[in-house]
């Protein structure tokens, strides 16, 4: 089967520093994939790698066997893929709703162009409620973003993320700064809208990453030093030595979400 992703000794250099040094890497086509590792790791490196934000120094990405590595992030998004961030990528001043379409015009290849074509905006106007609804915010659309509590700004930037139906996402340290109840929510919400997806997130909460993911791989300066399921992931002794230390004790027992 061709990977949902694939990345070959893939280097990124930032001036003499050394950020990605040869990751290679296949995700499968519905996999959850979590990439975890010390700060500083590369952790975000790799993902702008991946979304198109950065170029590499060397190698490649591809997805579903197509070469992503140098095009622009609205093309990599075009092609199927989307990506969240670590600090909010939500318009403040806008609605909720007008967010969601937004995202939805720019999959669409629309832009903001929408009266050019009603019949676009029609189908814009529809993919945005089947979004808002499936994440639970249709009740607060006509809100600015700006109001929203921040599990809700959250949970907003996942609708913008899978609203263009790419079926690889990135996630971003979705759950960062959440409350301990918030973070079960998001993670309910990630199982949800990414369900039949390919998924790859990056995550420091461990309950999260050990509860969610198929498969997880660890990085340290920018290399793969372990990569494998949670429970081969727990009992690694490099991934102790490394990362988790005596945090692996207390992971939960199975990993991948139903
Ligand atoms: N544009 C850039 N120019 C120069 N150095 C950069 C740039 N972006 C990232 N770096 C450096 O690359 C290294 C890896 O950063 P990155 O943000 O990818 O790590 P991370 O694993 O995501 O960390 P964290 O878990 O803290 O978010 C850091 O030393 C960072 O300072």
């Amino acid at each position: 089967m061709t990977p949902a992703l694939s990345i070959r000794n893939l280097t990124k250099n930032f001036g003499p520093a050394e950020i990605i040094r040869g990751v290679s890497l296949d995700i499968q086509p519905g996999e959850r994939h979590a990439i975890i590792g010390p700060n500083g790791a590369g952790k975000s490196t790799l993902f702008n790698l991946i979304s198109g934000l950065h170029w590499p120094t060397g190698g490649t990405v591809a997805l579903h066997g197509q070469t992503i590595s140098c095009l622009a992030p609205h093309v990599v998004n075009r092609m199927g893929l989307s990506r969240s961030f670590q600090v909010s990528n939500i318009f403040a001043n806008m609605t909720v709703r007008e967010n969601v379409r937004c995202a939805v015009l720019w999959s669409l290849g629309t832009g903001y162009s929408f009266w050019r074509n009603i019949g676009n905006l029609k189908a814009a106007q529809r993919r945005t409620a089947e979004v808002l609804d499936l994440v639970g915010l249709i009740d607060k659309a006509h809100l600015p973003a700006a109001a929203l509590p921040y599990a809700d700004q959250r949970t907003l930037e996942i609708a913008i993320t899978i609203a263009g139906g790419a079926d690889v996402i990135l996630l971003d340290e979705p759950t960062a700064g959440m409350s301990h109840s918030e973070t079960e929510r998001a993670v309910a919400l990630i199982e949800k809208t990414t369900r039949g997806k390919t998924l790859l997130i990056v995550e420091h909460d461990m309950s999260v990453v050990f509860g969610l993911s198929d498969r997880i791989s660890v990085l340290v300066y920018g290399e793969i030093v372990a990569s494998g399921t949670p429970d081969e992931i727990r009992g690694d002794p490099k991934v102790r030595e490394a990362y988790l230390g005596d945090e692996a004790e207390d992971l939960p027992l199975t990993g991948g979400a139903a």
